[in-house]
């Protein structure tokens, strides 16, 4: 990391004389500040507490007194907002890293108690094993509880999930800071508080499996999902009969609720968009633009105002959260969000001050003639695990099942998942791996729910060890012993290629990525590669052991 220049310290040090400057002077102070921060992240990576020269708050954070910001502390607190952004103490880890670093990492808080949560829930998380937050979970929770909508951005199995559900069950439910335990209230608990919104039912039941986790067996139906897939009615009578305060579903199946008008969302508080990129795809917008427009507005609100609801400033808490955020994620989130942050493991920034080139540089333009309209959307190394190996194998199309055979073997990888493009082609291969006696299974879109999760239940307890899956599963599963993916069809870009990797090395763990093409496809690994800014050196299976063929000439970006 170059050093910065005597006087740009002084610029945003401790030194700089900030409170004796008039409001005008501070404002132009910031916004000079921020477009000169922006380019020092741009030009010397990211900015960290130590070379700006601040001290981070985390370190001790004062439980009663969170309510209190101090001046020019931690980045969450600033009562004026439009300071500059302000990253952690620390600088990132280089190279492979077990378990997150989470104990050695100066900017994580060392337990959930620092972070200013209700007991019960601390207790509850304990229980669980939950002790030390990740990251980005110290750096989101204290933010999300200071009532700023924010976009959560940090790298796949980095517990993004617990990032968001446990300031939400710190306000919502019988673990929060007001558990609603009269009468008077219990009218009030006929709302929805939380709506959690996730694009698989995959994803949507593993949240609640979250949330059930930590409200623990004697609340569990406080939470309720409404995925797509299961009988609507009952899911419809459940919502009667248990009048829960917090419901996680797909988007269809939300909208078709809300829109029967069986879901009361107006007055509810929080709306967490997880896998936010993908939520706001063409797939999803007439559902996506029903639940923006109804969740956490207020039935009082002016029945005359604008045209475009989703203009107006809502009264919910909007929470985006995704290891891949495109700059249309940004501008979105700034245009229906409160005073909205971007929320990285270290890093805590206003939306406002991040630029199509600036922190979270996923979009690019390709060639020098890009207008706005070809800007792409990429994934950056910030969205893979540290703990990531990455190769790819030429092979033959005919050859690839048999490839994939001899990859787990050489890597006596004990939970695959391998990735195809197209559904046809998963039972085919799928029997091809179970004639070599390779316990396989395929999942996709096109099996019943019931179908679905009992093959994720075998793979999840080792019954099978090869799911063989399209891009269904890329996004969002948890299986923690998952220690190979691979690659039988090249992803469609950078952004699938990160969600597809992202489901082997979760949480610190070890995990391999392995991409397999023939001859002509060699320049797509090398683009990921160069978009990536990771190594993915050429690799052969040879008795029994991968073979590095070519080392990959790509510098290690992180
Ligand atoms: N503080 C923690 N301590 C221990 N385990 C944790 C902690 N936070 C999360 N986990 C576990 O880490 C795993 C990964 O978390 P999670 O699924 O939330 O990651 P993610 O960042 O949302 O990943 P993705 O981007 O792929 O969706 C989960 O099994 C979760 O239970």
């Amino acid at each position: 990391m170059p050093t910065l220049a005597a006087s740009q310290l002084l610029l945003v040090g401790e030194s700089f004389p900030f409170q004796k400057l008039s409001h005008v002077s501070r404002t132009a102070w910031l916004h000079r500040s921020i477009r000169f921060l922006s380019k020092v992240e741009r030009d010397h990576g990211p900015l960290t507490l130590t070379n700006l020269g601040f001290k981070s708050e985390f370190e001790a954070t004062d439980k009663n007194n969170t309510q209190k910001p101090k001046q020019m502390s931690s980045p969450v607190e600033f009562p004026n907002r439009k300071r500059n952004a302000v990253g952690s103490k620390g600088i990132k880890a280089v190279g492979t890293k077990k378990l997150l670093g989470i104990e050695s990492a100066p900017f994580s808080a060392k337990s959930f108690s620092e972070l200013g949560l209700p007991p019960p829930l601390i207790e509850r998380l304990a229980t669980e094993g939950f002790a030390v937050p990740t990251d980005v979970q110290s750096t989101a929770i204290p933010t999300i509880l200071k009532n700023h909508d924010v976009v959560i951005q940090s790298y796949t199995g980095s517990g993004k999930t617990l990032a968001y559900l446990v300031p939400i069950l710190s306000e919502v439910g019988p673990l929060g800071k007001k558990p609603s335990d009269d009468s008077s209230k219990s009218v009030k608990k006929m709302e929805i508080e939380a709506v959690i919104v996730a694009p698989s039912r995959e994803l949507g039941m593993q949240i609640v499996r979250e949330f059930e986790k930590i409200l623990g067996p004697i609340n569990k139906k406080v939470v309720q999902q409404l995925v797509g897939g299961a009988n609507r009615s009952r899911q419809e009578e459940a919502l009667k009969k248990n009048k829960p305060a917090i419901i996680v579903g797909t988007p269809g199946r939300i909208a078709e609720i809300s829109a029967a008008g069986k879901l009361h969302t107006h007055g509810c508080r929080f709306l967490v968009l997880d896998e936010v990129d993908e939520l706001l795809s063409f797939n999803f917008r007439e559902d996506m633009h029903r639940i923006l427009e109804h969740v956490g507005r207020r039935s009082g609100a002016d029945p005359h105002a604008p045209k475009s609801l989703l203009a107006q400033r809502a009264e919910r808490q909007t929470i985006m959260v995704s290891a891949t955020v495109p700059f249309s994620v940004i501008r979105a989130a700034r245009s229906w969000g409160r005073d909205p942050f971007l929320v990285q493991a270290k890093k805590v920034i206003p939306l406002e001050s991040v630029l199509p080139s600036g922190p979270v540089n996923l979009t690019e333009p390709t060639s020098s003639s890009s207008s706005n309209s070809n800007l792409q959307a990429q994934a950056t190394v910030e969205s893979l695990p540290p703990s990531l190996k990455h190769y790819y194998c030429v092979t033959k199309l005919q050859h690839k099942v048999d490839t994939l055979r001899r990859c787990v073997h050489a890597l006596d990888a004990k939970s695959v998942i391998a990735f195809m493009n197209h559904t046809k082609q998963l039972k085919d291969a799928v029997f091809k791996l179970e004639a070599r006696g390779m316990n396989a299974a395929e999942l996709h879109g096109d099996l019943g729910k019931l179908g679905r999760s009992t093959i994720l239940k075998k793979f999840k307890n080792g019954e099978v060890r090869v799911l063989v899956t399209n891009e269904l599963s890329a996004r969002g599963l948890d299986v923690a012993e998952c220690d190979l993916v691979v690659n039988l069809d090249l992803p469609t870009d950078s952004i699938h290629y990160a969600h597809r990797a992202g489901r082997t090395g979760r949480l610190g763990r070890k995990g391999t990525v392995v991409t397999m093409c023939e001859e002509p496809e060699v320049f797509v690994v090398k683009k990921l590669q160069k978009q990536l800014g990771i190594p993915i050196p050429a690799c052969e299976f040879k008795e029994s052991q991968l073979v590095v063929t070519e080392e990959s000439k790509n510098p290690v970006v992180r």
